[in-house]
């Protein structure tokens, strides 16, 4: 599905969440929507998914007003890192609940799903352990199948193996079922493989939507003596250095082309690629 948000804001009181917001997905995608603690990742989803209505701005999904447009919001479904299952009754109870909501849900597939996360029909939703609630959570929104799916740090009380049964799951269903899926995540280096598309947002506004390679081709980390990666580096932009003894390296941002990396080359430099982590922590600034 195809998202467009225009100047968002939205606000909580004194609050502004997000700042005259803009971004155009053109969907059937995996997105990965990144940002530090408070940049305004979960408001973004909540007005998505029409939990919140925005203060201003314009949101479309599919070029549609998307608060109070129930024929819409059915085909949307966020999972947030709650889990986004009812507190009373058991684990089977809860699928028929989502079922009943959910127009594509997969019955078949969720109960493989509740083998591969290991989760027992007949247990009762109230005392399953934070991990496994997120399990049910991820469940939910794999086996929903709606056309535009957000994970909003869903898997997060999840332990390394199941997020990885997630992840595998998610590609698997994915490929078979193509839709637009927003996953808004801290696990950068774990998740970003799935990517094709990133967004970084920071304090409510859009620092940077590019495909996953493009981004990561924009990152190169330079090392060498010092003085060489200091003329070098002259002029272009630096995110970040280190220096080690008379050994520096240098995180670059931006395009180099042939010609310059000929020259690092030439220098001595030694020229490499920057983890999509290390590009996000230097794109959003010093800890608040
Ligand atoms: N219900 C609320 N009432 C008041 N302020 C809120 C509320 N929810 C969020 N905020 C504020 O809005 C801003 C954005 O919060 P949001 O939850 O969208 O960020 P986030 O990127 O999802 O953060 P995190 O990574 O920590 O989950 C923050 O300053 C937060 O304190």
């Amino acid at each position: 599905m195809r998202i467009d948000v225009e100047d968002l804001v939205l606000r909580y009181g004194d609050v502004t969440a997000l700042d005259r917001l803009t971004l155009s997905l053109e969907g059937g995608k995996i997105y990965g929507l990144l940002g530090r603690n408070g940049s305004g990742k979960t408001s973004l989803l909540s007005v998505l998914a029409a939990f919140r209505k925005e203060s201003a701005g314009t949101v479309r999904i599919d070029g549609q007003p998307v608060f109070e447009n129930a024929g819409l919001t059915r085909r949307v479904s966020l999972i947030r890192d709650v889990g986004e299952t009812i507190d009373i009754g058991t684990v089977e109870d809860a699928l028929y609940f989502a079922e009943w909501l959910r127009p594509n849900w997969d019955a078949e597939y969720a109960r493989t799903l509740l083998d591969t996360f290991g989760l027992t029909p007949k247990a009762k939703v109230k005392s399953m352990s934070k991990g496994q609630r997120s399990a049910m959570g991820v469940l939910v929104g794999l086996a929903g199948r709606a056309p535009l799916t957000m994970f909003d740090e869903s898997y997060l009380g999840m332990d390394p193996p199941s997020r990885y049964a997630f992840y595998d799951a998610l590609l698997a269903d994915y490929m078979a079922h193509p839709r637009t899926i927003i996953l808004s995540t801290h696990l950068i280096e774990e998740v970003s493989s799935l990517f094709e598309e990133v967004v970084i947002i920071d304090h409510g506004r859009l620092v940077v939507h590019e495909e996953t390679q493009t981004l990561l081709s924009r990152g190169t980390a330079v090392t060498g003596p010092a003085e060489q990666v200091d003329t070098f580096t002259h002029g272009l932009t630096v995110l970040g250095a280190k220096q080690l003894g008379p050994t520096k390296s240098a995180m670059l941002y931006g395009d180099l082309d042939d010609a310059r990396r000929r020259k690092a080359v030439e220098a001595g430099l030694e020229l490499g690629p920057i983890a999509m982590q290390d590009l996000f922590i230097h794109l959003t600034g010093e800890p608040k």
